[in-house]
Parts: C-alpha cells; sequence; structure tokens
C-alpha cells in the first residue's frame, strides 16, 4: 500500500488508470474517504491516471492530534503528487476537497493544470465548525451523524440507494473524531473569500440543486464570480455530488479537462 510521509503522518494514496495519461487527482469531503469517488473511476479510468488521496485524518490516512490548516492539506497533496511521479496535475476535490485545490491553485499556480470544485465554498460559518469540532471531541462521531448525513446526501438518494446511504454513514461513524476535528479547524479557519479573484488555472464550479451544506446561491455563486473565467456544471445532486450523480459529473468533468 502506497503511504507518504508528511511531517511526520503517514498519508495514505493509490493510483489507478492509464498509465501514459495525464495525472487527476481526486479529493474527498470531510468525513468520507477516497471510496468517494468509486462510482465515477470507471468512468475516468480510460483517459486519465487518476491519483486518489485519503485527506489527513481520514480512511487509512494518519490522524495526527491538533487543529490542521489548508496549507498543510495542500502540502500533503503536493508531497505525495511528487511521490506518485506528477509534476503536474488537474485536480478535483469534494467540498473540503475542493477547497483544498483552491488553496493549492493560489500556493503553487505552476503545479495545477485545472480545478475541478465540487460542492464547495470559499468560506463556510466558523461559530457553527467550531461547535462541531467540540462535540465530535467531546461525543465522538456518532454525535453529529445525523446532521451531518443530511447535509451530505439527499432524501431522495437515502430512499433509492439505501445500501449506499448505508455505507456512507458507516464511513462517517468509523472516522477518526480527531482526524475530523482536524480537518474540521481547516474548514472554520479558511481565509480563500479574499484570495481566490487570484486563481489563474482554468476552473469548473459543479455545484447541485439538492445541496444544503454548501447551496449553489450561496457559495458555488461566490466561486463562479470570483474565480476569472470559472465555467459553470449544475447537477441534480447534493453535497456528496460522486454519489449522487456520477455520469453527469464525470461527462462535465472530461469535457472540461479536454477543451
Ligand atoms: O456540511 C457538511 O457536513 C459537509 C461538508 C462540509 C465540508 C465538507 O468537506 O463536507
Amino acid at each position: 500500500m502506497p503511504f507518504t510521509s508528511v511531517k511526520g503522518a503517514e498519508i495514505y494514496w493509490k493510483m489507478d488508470g492509464r498509465e501514459d495519461a495525464p495525472v487527476l487527482v481526486l479529493l474527498n469531503s470531510i468525513g468520507s474517504d477516497m471510496d468517494l469517488w468509486d462510482p465515477v473511476l470507471p468512468l475516468l479510468r480510460d483517459d486519465y491516471r487518476l491519483l486518489r488521496i485519503d485527506t489527513r485524518g481520514h480512511g487509512a490516512s494518519a490522524a495526527e492530534p491538533g487543529d490542521y490548516s489548508l496549507s498543510l492539506l495542500a502540502e500533503d497533496v503536493l508531497t505525495v503528487a511528487r511521490a506518485a511521479g506528477a509534476g503536474t496535475f488537474a485536480l478535483a476535490g469534494v467540498s473540503l476537497g475542493g477547497m483544498i485545490g483552491m488553496e493549492l491553485a493560489l500556493s503553487q499556480p505552476a503545479v495545477l493544470e485545472k480545478l475541478v470544485l465540487v460542492c464547495t465554498s470559499a468560506t463556510m460559518d466558523a461559530a457553527s465548525w467550531d461547535a462541531r469540532i467540540a462535540t465530535v471531541r467531546g461525543q465522538g462521531m456518532i454525535a453529529i451523524a445525523e446532521m451531518a448525513m443530511g447535509r451530505f446526501l439527499s432524501p431522495q438518494f437515502k430512499a433509492d440507494e439505501p445500501g449506499a446511504w448505508d455505507a456512507v454513514l458507516r464511513g462517517l461513524v468509523s472516522s477518526d473524531a480527531e482526524g475530523y476535528a482536524g480537518c474540521g479547524a481547516a474548514i472554520r479557519d479558511m481565509d480563500l473569500k479574499d484570495r481566490i479573484a487570484g486563481i489563474a488555472c482554468p476552473t469548473l464550479v459543479v455545484t447541485g440543486t439538492r445541496d444544503t451544506s454548501t447551496p449553489m446561491e450561496v457559495h458555488g455563486e461566490y466561486l463562479l464570480a470570483t474565480i476569472p473565467g470559472a465555467e459553470s456544471l449544475v447537477l441534480e445532486a447534493a453535497h456528496l455530488a460522486p454519489l449522487e450523480a456520477p455520469e453527469a459529473l464525470a461527462q462535465g468533468m472530461t469535457t472540461f479537462l479536454e477543451n
């Protein structure tokens, strides 16, 4: 299993897809791991070398205690990409993964070729993240499970795909509370709002009509209005769009990445 050490923490990653194809990095949301991209993987693997990374504190990556920052999480991605032999790459990230992507686009503009921001934001309510961090540190993941699942997936998806919904719930409640809190602090403390006008690479902003965590009218519209030249893709999906609309997401990403 490939692990790369960053500042003493082992970060887990996996490479799939066509070996001679351009690299596309795929990043997960808080409370999930690289498996979030499973339904999309078969639709992209013939055209890309797919580098999935379990965000620090999630999946098989180490969950060091303490608060993380977006710059630390971006350093994880850059270090792993170099270890995997990717000098430059495109990146698609869901929610926290998109925030890490924006940070990387700003701090390492020469490395990022294209950016796909899936159901994400440049700013979230700091007080509510502070409360969420205190809850998981004090009471564990189960204490936020119902609330977080309601923000992840739509009632329609729960009714149509109960097995997939259960798998997300199991992944969420088995997440390391300290790793979740560490990433929650990176979301709470992010300072992207006034900086993203400086993103220079072509960017696709993907929003979901059923997304209640980062509603498109507020979060997606701000990204589209602020990132120069950003393009829009609207999906009929809630926050975890790779699960709710894998075909439409893969199609939209492919069109954007190839043009
Ligand atoms: O609001 C949620 O719980 C969903 C979410 C916010 C950031 C992220 O990565 O997922």
